[in-house]
């Protein structure tokens, strides 16, 4: 099969775009793992498909797999790319769109110089829905790792999200960890995890050990999940810009119930075609 391709990223979180509207595709979990393996393949951290819509109000519908993959519910970055990617194949002129999800519907502004905005909806903080192995729902959570006992916030964003405030997220035991935290049995479908830094009550750093991938140069769900957690715990404002290794995110939340909203860049590298 020969299937025609976009590369792009999302300040540095980067995917394999496919347009499944003009062109026949089976996708496989193997064939996924080949075109995102950066020898074999073409290399990402997600590879994002695009397909027509099945809800009425909406324009396209958006899947997202991790490069293990692992079909996952959502990506904020790979948003504002879907965004871009429909408009530059000419799949749709609107500079606002909907779009549906495995964890539900997304609404997508396209600004100028390349900004994307997303509505990325209300966080979700019970644990049985994000999922996590607690009694009740509280501000922060005790978890034992390696005999160590870290303290984290659990919040899924349609995805499940851990976060852990660190005084430098430079020295921070992202990788040694991260995968342990990742595949944790309070976690039952695995979880990603964010090590977050606050500087100010506007600015922040972040880096994020994804679920199904490892460590990323940004991750906009994780950084929606870092303000969220942040926010509770009355560390920020409302709006914080947030810094990941490959570039800064601004997010908006002002509180429980309400949605988070996430602007950043999305980027296009180049076009191809793979057999597959
Ligand atoms: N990079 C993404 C998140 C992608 C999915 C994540 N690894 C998961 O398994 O939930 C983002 O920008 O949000």
């Amino acid at each position: 099969m020969r299937v025609k391709f976009s590369k792009m990223h999302g300040l540095g979180n980067d995917f394999v775009m496919l347009d499944g509207i003009s062109q026949r595709l089976k996708l496989s979990p193997d064939k996924i793992r080949r075109i995102a393996d950066r020898r074999i393949g073409i290399g990402c951290d997600q590879v994002l498909l695009v397909e027509p819509p099945r809800e009425p109000d909406a324009d396209f519908r958006y899947r997202i797999f991790n490069a293990d993959g692992g079909e996952v519910e959502n990506c904020g970055n790979g948003a504002r790319c879907f965004a871009r990617f429909v408009r530059e194949r000419r799949l749709t002129g609107k500079k606002r769109l909907n779009v549906e999800t495995a964890a539900g519907m997304l609404q997508l502004n396209v600004l100028e110089n390349d900004q994307v905005s997303v509505d990325m909806g209300a966080p979700v903080l019970e644990p049985e829905q994000i999922p996590f192995g607690a009694d009740r729902r509280a501000e922060s959570y005790p978890l034992e790792v390696h005999e160590e006992t870290y303290t984290i916030g659990a919040v899924s964003m349609g995805n499940p999200h851990a976060v852990l405030l660190v005084d430098d997220v430079q020295t921070a035991p992202v990788t040694s960890i991260g995968p342990s935290i990742e595949t944790h049995p309070r976690f039952p479908q695995k979880v990603n995890v964010g090590f977050l830094q606050i500087d100010s009550r506007s600015q922040a750093q972040l880096r994020v050990f994804e679920r199904g991938v490892g460590e990323t140069l940004a991750c906009g769900t994780g950084a929606c999940a870092a303000m969220v957690y942040a926010h509770l715990r009355g560390l920020v404002d409302n709006q914080v810009e947030i810094h990941l290794p490959g570039g800064a995110l601004t997010i908006h939340w002002s509180g429980p119930g309400q949605p988070v909203t996430m602007t950043g860049p999305a980027m296009t590298v180049f076009h191809g075609q793979i057999i597959i």
